[in-house]
């Protein structure tokens, strides 16, 4: 049996972005172990942020594929893979994406209520979400309410809510100062070593990405 759990397949990506065409992954292979925790580090504009877009099924390769525990998810529906991500997939970005008018509770509760929890078992969870992640005296907070790094630990929180196998950060510290960066880097590792959650991390910082398992190099299209 594979530990394989996402599996990108000699993935290319050409835009045409007017002038003429750019190709921004050149026949690509990465894979995300049962887990596992990668960082992904490159230049801007080197391709990180589009890698992930194909890899959770928000873009597609111009060629190549996807497996997710072995099934080709390259050629789904719009509607199997918002379910599959809903189900499997956690993220974090940059930018918190927290729903301004609702509270912490509400927003970690969020992903649960769509995947078909009943109310009260989402908030039940919700509240043992923020208290892991160190906000239990927050939990009633709106996002504007909330530090940066705070923000950023419900958005730590909200990515677990519905217990995925893979969270996908995407410059997950980079609105941050550097305690608040650390802090947040060291939830997520303490996390992936308690709950066994594979994380792929896309960073600009080479110190962040050093303290994970595997660090992979985005440059001229190709992984190295
Ligand atoms: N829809 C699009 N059409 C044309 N070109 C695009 C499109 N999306 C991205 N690109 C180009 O692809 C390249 C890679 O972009 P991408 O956002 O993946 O880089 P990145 O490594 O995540 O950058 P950053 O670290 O700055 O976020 C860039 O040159 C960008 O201009």
């Amino acid at each position: 049996m594979t530990n394989a759990l996402l599996q990108g397949s000699q993935l290319s990506k050409i835009f045409n972005d007017g002038s003429g065409q750019v190709t921004v992954l050149d026949d690509v292979d990465f894979t995300v172990n049962k887990g596992e925790m990668v960082a992904i580090v490159g230049a801007s504009g080197s391709g990180k942020s589009t890698l992930m877009h194909i890899l959770a099924g928000l873009d597609k390769p111009t060629s190549g594929k996807v497996l997710f525990s072995g099934d080709e998810i390259t050629h789904w529906s719009a509607s199997q893979l918002a379910r599959w991500r809903n189900q499997h997939l956690g993220f974090v970005y940059q930018f918190h994406h927290l729903l301004p008018e609702f509270d912490a509770l509400e927003n970690v509760a969020m992903p649960l209520l769509i995947a078909g929890a009943s109310k009260e078992q989402a908030l039940q969870r919700a509240q043992s979400l923020l208290q892991r992640v160190g906000l239990a005296d927050r939990v009633n907070h709106r996002p504007a309410q909330l530090s940066g790094g705070e923000r950023q630990r419900v958005a730590v929180a909200r990515a677990f809510a519905n217990q995925p196998q893979l969270i996908i950060a995407d410059e997950p510290t980079g609105n941050l100062d550097g305690e608040a960066a650390e802090a947040v880097y060291q939830l997520m590792l303490q996390l992936n070593q308690e709950q066994g959650t594979a994380f792929v991390v896309v960073t600009h910082d080479e110190r962040m990405a050093d303290q994970l398992q595997r660090v992979e190099r985005l440059q001229r299209g190709k992984l190295c």
